[in-house]
Parts: C-alpha cells; sequence; structure tokens
C-alpha cells in the first residue's frame, strides 16, 4: 500500500495547522499519494481507499473479508449488540426485524408529525435574530426520531437528556482511543447510565401498555399496527430488554446524529448560496404554496431533492465506512492482510476528480436531469450492500418535509461566518450554522 514520502508528511502537518481539519490531512494525502494509500502513525495505520470500485469490493463483493467492529471499539462498548455492531446472522435478524418500519410506505405516514415538529421548535424562534441551526436541528432530529420511530414524546425529557446524549455522542466520536483502545474514559459514566435508566424505563412502559391492549383493556395507542420500532420488538419473545436497548440507543443515536447533520449543513449552504435559497424558495412556492406539506409535495419537489443530494456529496454525515480485515484480501489490487483497519472514504469518493466535475463546488444541478452521470459506487452517502443505511428513505423524506417547511416559512440568511467539517461522530458543521431567521408573511 502506497505510503507518503517525508515532504508529503510535512505538507499534511502544514495543511493540519492550517485548516485545523483532518479531511484536509486526508485531502492532501489523495492529491499527493493516490486513491490508495497507508496513513502511517504511531499506533494507526489504516488504508484508505478511495473510488466505485474499491467501494463496491468493500461493500459488497468482497465484504465477507470484513467485519464492522473490533471489541474495543467505544460504538461496541456502548451499543453491544446493536445492528449497527453485530456481524453475521445476528446483524441479520435485527435488521430484518426493523426493516418494516423504515420502508417509503409506512414512513410517509409519518410526514404531518414531521411537519409538526418542525413548526414546533421553529416557534421558539424570535423574529430577526440570529439561531443557530446545528443546536435547533438535533433539538428537532430528536423530536422526530423518537415520535415517529419510538412512538413517545420526547419534549419533556429533552433539556434533562440533552447533555446525556451529547456524552453517549463524544464517547463514540474519534478520539485517542483509536491508538489506545484501552485508555480509561473518565467523564461518562454518569451521563450513559442516565440514558439508560430512560430508555429501560420506555422499554417497560411499551411492555405494560401492549400487555394492557391484548387482555382488551383501554389504552393511549393501538400497539397492533405499529409504525413504529420500539412496538414490535417489545411484542417479539427473543428480545430481551438488554437486546431491545441495544437497538433502540443504535437508532437513535445513528437516525439523529445523521439527520442533524444533514440539515446543518444544507442549510448552511442555502445560506451561503442565495440563488440556490431562491430556486428552492421557488419552488417551494409553486409546489405547495401555504400549503401543508403531503406526501404528493414531497414527490414533487425535485429541486430540493438535489440540493439535499448535493449537501451529502459534499458534506456526507457518515464520511468514512470504517472495517477491519479478517482474512487476507485484495481490494483494488492492493494485498491487505488480516488485521489491517480499512477506511472506505465516502469524502474522497465524492471529491474525486475522475468522476465529478468541479468537485468542490456546490452544484445541485449535477443531480438534475441533465447532469453527468457517476459510475455506481461513487457517491454512497448511505453505503451499499447488505449494510447500507437502514433510515436511508426515512432520512431523505425528513429532510425534505424540514427544509420545505423552513423554506416556505422563514427567510434565512448566512451571518457568514466561517465554518469547517469538524469529525465527530458525523461530519458537523463547526462551529455551528448561524443563520438570521425572518418569518415569511402572507398565508401559511
Ligand atoms: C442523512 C442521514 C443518514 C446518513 C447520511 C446515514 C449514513 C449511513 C451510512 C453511510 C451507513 C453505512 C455505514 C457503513 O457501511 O459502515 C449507515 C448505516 C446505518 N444507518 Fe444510517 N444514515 C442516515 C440516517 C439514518 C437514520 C435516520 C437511521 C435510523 C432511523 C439510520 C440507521 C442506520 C443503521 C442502524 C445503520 C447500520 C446498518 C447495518 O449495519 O446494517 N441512519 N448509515
Amino acid at each position: 500500500m502506497p505510503v507518503a514520502e517525508p515532504e508529503v508528511g510535512l505538507k499534511v502537518l502544514k495543511g493540519l495547522a492550517r485548516e485545523r481539519s483532518l479531511l484536509t490531512a486526508l485531502e492532501i494525502m489523495r492529491q499527493e499519494v493516490g486513491p490508495a494509500f497507508q496513513i502511517t502513525l504511531p499506533g494507526f495505520q489504516p488504508a484508505v481507499l478511495v473510488g466505485p470500485e474499491s467501494n463496491r469490493q468493500i461493500l459488497v463483493s468482497r465484504r465477507a473479508h470484513f467485519r464492522s467492529r473490533g471489541p474495543g471499539d467505544p460504538v461496541t462498548k456502548l451499543l453491544r449488540h446493536g445492528v449497527l455492531v453485530e456481524d453475521g446472522e445476528a446483524h441479520d435478524l435485527f435488521r430484518a426485524q426493523m426493516e418494516p418500519v423504515l420502508q417509503k410506505p409506512q414512513v410517509v405516514g409519518h410526514i404531518g408529525r414531521m411537519q409538526q415538529y418542525t413548526d414546533r421548535v421553529a416557534q421558539n424562534w424570535r423574529d430577526g435574530t440570529v439561531v443557530d441551526m446545528l443546536v435547533e436541528m438535533r433539538r428537532l432530529a430528536l423530536l422526530i426520531f423518537m415520535g415517529t420511530l419510538v412512538d413517545v414524546e420526547f419534549g419533556p425529557d429533552m433539556e434533562r437528556l440533552w447533555r446525556p446524549i451529547l456524552r453517549a455522542i463524544k464517547y463514540i466520536s474519534p478520539g485517542l482511543w483509536i491508538i489506545w483502545p484501552d485508555m480509561p474514559r473518565f467523564g461518562y459514566a454518569r451521563a450513559l447510565a442516565q440514558l439508560d435508566d430512560y430508555l429501560y424505563g420506555l422499554i417497560r412502559e411499551r411492555r405494560q401498555r401492549v400487555a394492557a391492549e391484548e387482555t382488551g383493556e383501554p389504552s393511549a395507542s393501538t400497539a397492533a399496527n405499529a409504525t413504529d420500532l420500539l412496538t414490535p420488538m417489545v411484542r417479539n419473545p427473543a428480545m430481551t430488554d438488554d437486546l431491545i436497548r441495544d437497538q433502540i440507543l443504535t437508532m437513535l443515536i445513528a437516525g439523529h446524529d445523521t439527520s442533524t447533520a444533514l440539515l446543518a449543513w444544507a442549510l448552511h449552504l442555502l445560506g451561503l448560496y442565495p440563488e440556490i435559497m431562491d430556486k428552492a424558495r421557488a419552488e417551494v412556492a409553486s409546489v405547495v404554496g401555504g400549503e401543508d406539506i403531503t406526501l404528493a409535495h414531497v414527490d414533487r419537489l425535485e429541486y430540493l431533492d438535489t440540493v439535499i443530494k448535493e449537501t451529502l456529496r459534499l458534506y456526507p454525515p457518515i464520511h468514512v465506512g470504517n472495517r477491519f480485515v479478517t482474512e487476507d484480501t485484495t481490494i483494488s489490487g492492493y494485498d491487505l492482510t488480516a488485521g489491517t483497519r480499512v477506511m472506505a472514504s465516502i469524502y474522497l469518493s465524492h471529491r474525486d476528480e475522475r468522476y465529478w466535475d468541479a468537485p468542490q463546488e456546490f452544484c445541485p444541478e449535477r443531480f438534475g436531469p441533465d447532469g453527468a452521470r457517476v459510475p455506481p459506487f461513487t457517491y454512497i452517502p448511505f453505503g451499499g450492500g447488505p449494510r447500507v443505511c437502514i433510515g436511508a428513505t426515512f432520512a431523505q423524506i425528513e429532510a425534505k418535509v424540514v427544509l420545505a417547511r423552513l423554506i416556505q416559512q422563514f427567510t434565512l440568511t448566512s451571518e457568514g461566518r466561517k465554518v469547517h467539517p469538524y469529525m465527530g461522530a458525523t461530519l458537523e458543521p463547526h462551529p455551528g450554522v448561524f443563520l438570521r431567521v425572518q418569518r415569511r408573511a402572507g398565508p401559511r
């Protein structure tokens, strides 16, 4: 596997110091070394692979030569037997259990609630003030995820659980643990226990609700044709409280932190490019007008769809597919020995000059009818193959509803503050997305 010459190493260090972003380091390595390279830091020597052929082999054709997580990985420690951690049969069983709720016919049933939650968050914005959309979109993504996919009102618990959730995200974000897997992690235990208390409490309540329905007692909602993730799990005798906790926490983290990033990036880019914002607004005005958003509108918001796709290209919230080689294998002609950490760089594939025109530019039109096509597995914001994102449909519908509603209701203008991508659990706009909000006059 190619490695960087010392002078490239120097360039990388300079880039790091200038941009304060590890992505800059990866971009310099890609430019100087090529689409496959090995990082050679003490204790951290992943093989980084870029481009459709590598992506296809890692995600599909040679996937049996990899596993997703190491035992010392904080993701494994936190999410235990969650679908994101498990491989093989256990993975397939958990996944099959959750998939029906995440199909389009079920997800579109949540459009009304997605919009209501958007209104609820936005009603606290004071006209003319500057709002940090990174924070607001997290609030919203949490309300939407819990309200629709867990069927629980999260509002009353938001403030109490805000910090524990951020601690859980920090716990799994890249850090020193990558080179020192057993390092002591102070300052997390209490927050994570608080989150667990909440989740186990939810499971207990749901078991009671389902039991009450089965004995014919009246209850708040019907579990029989549930469209949430929790109720069917509670009904499944094979699912213990621990296993359910692992799946719900997995989905809560994977399902809201990514949406937070996507929505915040999209608003950042729309704020930065007023002419693209104007086009999106014109489309929302002509398709939705002053009405509430319905499935028919969602399907017809084609330009907004390209804005979302292009946002995911430039700033994929999950910017890398991490794998470990379990048996010696070859990817794109490079030999990889068992035990090697492999990073399929979604970020670099999405900016690969071999496949994209002007890859650094924000240009939604490239996903429109006249845009140039790229080879399969070049654009993989949701991964691919059997581990493709289980929430991809949900996330895309949610993004459209939220953005369309905000564009319909508000004029959003950028404060022009510099933003850079920060590698947390997801790729986040750092230090935040500061937009001035002005409620639009006219019919609601
Ligand atoms: C913009 C939003 C989202 C993005 C960009 C995204 C991206 C991804 C990517 C790239 C993967 C594959 C990772 C890999 O192969 O290593 C993935 C997997 C996953 N995503 Fe998402 N995701 C999003 C939203 C969601 C939502 C809303 C949920 C849940 C409701 C979710 C749950 C999961 C789970 C559980 C997996 C693991 C699937 C498996 O291993 O079988 N994601 N996601």
